[in-house]
Formats: structure tokens, C-alpha cells, sequence
């Protein structure tokens, strides 16, 4: 048995070498100001949504969000190296990803009785189904059963492995530009998780196409800022809770449940100072690109590596400033690792857009259809960064 060394919950901050430019003179092109009035217009067109209150979802969701760490929690304390399965594309699954997924699925249900459920999440019980994933689909239903007992606040029969693989399997909607869609990643930064690192659950609701709520739980990610040059220690208070709807700004929360406060992206308009977020892991988002960008911005600080939409969490409370993503190319960018993420940072005053600077468009079904990466910052900062973009991208197009 494997158990994880757990007080190593805080992010490994790598360090990058000291950039020695000097740069900074905000020269923004034609190009540059067209993308940005692209990313005004849609925020215009997201305030039309404002008008809905959406409480009642939001209520639901923090506590299907909340509900769901505590089972990661568990299994993350005590993770048995069986838990950890290869899917098709090789990731790795462990029963928190099914059980979070699950439990999320019964708790909205449960929550909102009378809407028309649609979900559109990242697994699937194809796997749960064979005669080898037996094993597996009674530790989860165990998983599942015991947090809604100690929660206390569901009156049900226990659930059997049939209503787990029913659970999992209502995230099997293709979303779209229509009507309602929750959108969930039960486990977002598996290699995180499985590490012993960071990792979120990330849940967002769609109306008519745009994100219109959305909630990051990140049971690793201390309360006190990550950014900088600030030291982490094993005793910093772990556990966070963002959460954001369109028009009412974003607030962060303890997962144990203390009053929520509002947050607000760094406001820096000097990119000198302004640290960034990347991948932890090196596969998922390219660090020779994002070091170029740094260069061309005079960024002094290292990079803050960390897993998980947690970057768009901590990049919402202003702990750094910009955060990068460069795929390799041919990597599909999923919904339901940006829908909760994106509403967290735009309504606390951010900007997300893609490397061409257009927002990004949840309303095409599971996948983003987006140019080369994506950027997240503030508005002042956002031309300088997309014109570092496009420089770095010209060349050194090989580092994709
Ligand atoms: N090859 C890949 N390139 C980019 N992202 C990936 C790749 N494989 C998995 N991911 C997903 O990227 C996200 C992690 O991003 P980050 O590196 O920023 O933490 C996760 O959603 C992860 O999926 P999953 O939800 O299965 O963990
Ligand atoms: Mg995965
Ligand atoms: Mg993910
Ligand atoms: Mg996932």
C-alpha cells in the first residue's frame, strides 16, 4: 500500500532564470486592440445574463463542490496504488475521480428537483461496467454512501452500484449553445492529486451557451497567498472554495465553511512585477514558450508551477498576476477545464482569452475550438501579453 505523504500539500514553486530585459513600453498594435475590444464586447454580452439570479444553482453547487473534496480529501490521505487505473488516454483515474463525479451528479439532482438536468462531465462508466472494474465500483459506491452519511443532510437509502453508474453516466451530455448544461471535472489535475499536490473540483453551470456560475474547490490550496516570493510552510491553513456568478463578483471561502470574502485580480499595469502561473507538468503546457513571454515582459519572478485550475483560483485573489497555457499541438482543450476557471477570474475583474485574444467559447459542445493557447490577466496588462505572444510564438514556433 501507498500512502501519500500528505504534508506535502504545498505547491512546488521551480524557479526560472532571471530574465536580464528591460522592455516595458506598452506598444500595442492594431492587432492587439481589436482582440481586446473582442474579449469587451463579449463581457458585454455576458451582462445581459446578469439579470438572472441563479442562487439557488449556486447554493446547490458549492455544496455538491464541497461535498465532493471531502471524499477526495479521503482518498487522497490514504490513496492504495490500485487506485490508480490507465484510462485509453493513459491518465490517471482513481476511484475519487468516479466518486467525486457520482456525488456531484446526486447532489444536484437531489438539490434542484425540479430543472431539467444536463451534465457534461469528463468520465464515464464504460470501464465500471466490466467484470475488471467490479472491485472498483463497490469501493466508490462505499465512497459515495458514507460522505452523504456523515454529511447528514440527505434522507435516502443507501445508493446502490446501479444508481452510482446511473450518477456517473448523467454527465454524458454534449452541452451546446442551448438551454442549461452543468459542466464538472470531478477531479481536475489528476496527476496532481495522485502526486500528493494540487488539484481542484471544478463545477460551472452554462445558460444559452456562456458560463453563468461557476465553483473551484482546491483542498490543498492555502488560504494565504501563493504568489511571489512568499515562503509556504506545511503548517499554512489549507482548503479553498472560490466561487463566482455573472455579475456578482467572486468570493473565497474555507472549505470548512467560513464567511466568504470577495476577491480581485492583481490590478498591476506593470508587467516587471507581474508573476505567472503554469502547469506543473511540463506535457501539458510549454515552459520554453511561457519563459519567452516572461522575457519579452521583464517578468522577475519565477514561475508558480502548480496543477489544476487552482492557478485561476489564486490568480483571482491576485497571488500572481498573468497565467499561461500552451498545449502541444493537436491537444483538444476540454470545457470542463476552463468553464469554473474562467468565471472565477473574469468576474473578479480578469481577463481569459485565447493567444489570438479572443474569449473563449464554451457554447460548441465538450471541446474549446481556440487559437494555439490560452492567457489569463488583467485588462491593463492583457495588450502587452498578447503582443509578447505573438512574438514568441513567431519564434520559436518549434516549442509547440
Ligand atoms: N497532454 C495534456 N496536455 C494538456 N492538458 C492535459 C493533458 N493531459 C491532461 N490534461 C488536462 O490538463 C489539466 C491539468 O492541467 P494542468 O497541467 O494545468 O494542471 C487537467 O484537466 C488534465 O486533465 P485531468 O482533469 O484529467 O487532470
Ligand atoms: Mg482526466
Ligand atoms: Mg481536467
Ligand atoms: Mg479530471
Amino acid at each position: 500500500m501507498v500512502i501519500l505523504n500528505c504534508s506535502r500539500v504545498v505547491p512546488k514553486i521551480t524557479s526560472l532564470s532571471r530574465p536580464k530585459f528591460t522592455n516595458t513600453q506598452p506598444l500595442v498594435s492594431p492587432v492587439s486592440r481589436r482582440a481586446s475590444r473582442a474579449v469587451i464586447v463579449a463581457a458585454v454580452a455576458v451582462s445581459a445574463f446578469s439579470s438572472m439570479s441563479y442562487d439557488r444553482e449556486l447554493a446547490a453547487a458549492k455544496k455538491a463542490a464541497s461535498l465532493a473534496a471531502r471524499l477526495c480529501q479521503k482518498v487522497q490521505k490514504a490513496l492504495l496504488q490500485s487506485d490508480v487505473q490507465a484510462k485509453s488516454d493513459k491518465s490517471p483515474v482513481t476511484v475519487a475521480d468516479y466518486g467525486s463525479q457520482a456525488l456531484v451528479s446526486f447532489v444536484l439532482e437531489r438539490e434542484l428537483p425540479s430543472d431539467s438536468f444536463s451534465l457534461v462531465a469528463e468520465e464515464d462508466s464504460g470501464d465500471l461496467r466490466k467484470e475488471s472494474g467490479q472491485e472498483t465500483l463497490q469501493r466508490i459506491t462505499k465512497l459515495v454512501n458514507d460522505t452523504i452519511v456523515n454529511d447528514g443532510s440527505f434522507s435516502v437509502p443507501t445508493l446502490t452500484m446501479e444508481d452510482m453508474l446511473r450518477a456517473i453516466d448523467s454527465g454524458k451530455s454534449d452541452g451546446g449553445s442551448h438551454g442549461r448544461h452543468w459542466v464538472l471535472d470531478p477531479i481536475d489535475g489528476t496527476k496532481g492529486f495522485v502526486r500528493g499536490d494540487q488539484y481542484a473540483i471544478a463545477l460551472a453551470l452554462l445558460d444559452e451557451g456562456k458560463v453563468v456560475l461557476g465553483v473551484l474547490a482546491c483542498p490543498n490550496l492555502p488560504l494565504a497567498s501563493i504568489g511571489g516570493n512568499r515562503l509556504h510552510s506545511s503548517h499554512d491553513e489549507v482548503g479553498c472554495l472560490f466561487f463566482a456568478k455573472v455579475g456578482a463578483g467572486t468570493y473565497m471561502q474555507s472549505l470548512d465553511g467560513s464567511s466568504p470574502i470577495k476577491v480581485n485580480v492583481s490590478t498591476t499595469d506593470n508587467s516587471e512585477e507581474a508573476s505567472f502561473f503554469e502547469s506543473f507538468e511540463a506535457a501539458h503546457s510549454s515552459h520554453d514558450l511561457s519563459s519567452s513571454i516572461a522575457k519579452k515582459l521583464g517578468v522577475k519572478a519565477p514561475p508558480v508551477r502548480i496543477d489544476s485550475q487552482a492557478k485561476y483560483g489564486a490568480l483571482s485573489r491576485g497571488d500572481g498576476a498573468i497565467y499561461l497555457r500552451f498545449p502541444r499541438k493537436g491537444y483538444r482543450e476540454k470545457i470542463w477545464d476552463h468553464a469554473a476557471g474562467c468565471i472565477v477570474v473574469t468576474e473578479a475583474g480578469g481577463v481569459v482569452a485565447d493567444a489570438a485574444g479572443n474569449p473563449l467559447d464554451f457554447s460548441k459542445g465538450k471541446y474549446l475550438d481556440l487559437d494555439t493557447g490560452i492567457l489569463a490577466t488583467n485588462e491593463k496588462l492583457m495588450p502587452l501579453l498578447l503582443k509578447a505572444v505573438r512574438e514568441s510564438l513567431e519564434e520559436i514556433p518549434s516549442a509547440l
